[in-house]
């Protein structure tokens, strides 16, 4: 017998946000959404609310494994059972292959690029709630910003945010769709 293919309408795919932590993910997804009339999703909140717990809490009282076990689980159920949402992931998400897997095969991904300088000057806004920042200096935090852009290269469409504000990117982002997205397929690892 033969067996079809479940393909979800790419209009109807959820928007997912990927990058290094602070990029804005957060912060621009929600505009996105409120522009497009989408539901927002904040991977990071969601486990938070579940869990009941803030993230660095779980860092510290159940280790960074067992976080990543709670993230790849939510991303997956969320994904695969949901229709027309803008997600925003974690920084540290699309480190696992079964994430990148599941968001590529579901959803549209959208990578939010922000250069080194530019990201340095916001590490003051972030890196009390961030827990993966503590106890680095800025050269390892460096080599973690760069160690992350290979996975961070499997998306289906880049935005480069260095001069532009929070707005601007999700004007951008809402403009491209309405023109029709050009994705690229990326290789599967
Ligand atoms: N385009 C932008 N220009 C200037 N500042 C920005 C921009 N986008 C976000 N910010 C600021 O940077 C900080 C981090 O943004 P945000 O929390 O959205 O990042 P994130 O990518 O969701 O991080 P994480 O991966 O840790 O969840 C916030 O204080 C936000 O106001
Ligand atoms: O980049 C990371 O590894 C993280 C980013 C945040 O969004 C949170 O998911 C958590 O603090 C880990
Ligand atoms: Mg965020």
């Amino acid at each position: 017998m033969m067996s079809y293919m479940r393909q979800i309408p790419v209009r109807e795919k959820n928007i997912v946000l990927i990058g290094f932590m602070g990029v804005g993910k957060t912060t621009i997804g929600q505009l996105v959404a409120k522009k497009l009339y989408r539901d927002f999703i904040d991977i990071d909140v969601e486990i938070e609310k579940n869990e009941k717990m803030l993230i660095k809490d779980i860092f510290s009282k159940h280790g960074e494994k067992e976080f990543r076990r709670i993230e790849r689980e939510t991303i997956s159920d969320i994904c695969q059972a949901k229709r027309c949402k803008v997600v925003s992931l974690g920084g540290g998400a699309f480190q696992q292959e079964e994430v990148r897997n599941v968001c590529l095969e579901n959803c549209i991904v959208l990578f939010l690029d922000l250069s080194w300088d530019r990201w340095k000057e916001r590490l003051d806004l972030i890196i009390e709630s961030r827990p993966v920042l503590h106890n680095r200096t800025l050269e390892e935090m460096q080599e973690l910003f760069n160690a992350r852009q290979d996975a961070y290269s499997k998306h289906n469409s880049r935005v480069q945010t260095d001069n532009l504000v929070a707005e601007e990117v999700a004007d951008y982002i809402v403009e491209t769709l309405k023109l029709g997205w050009d994705l690229y397929q990326p290789q599967k690892d």
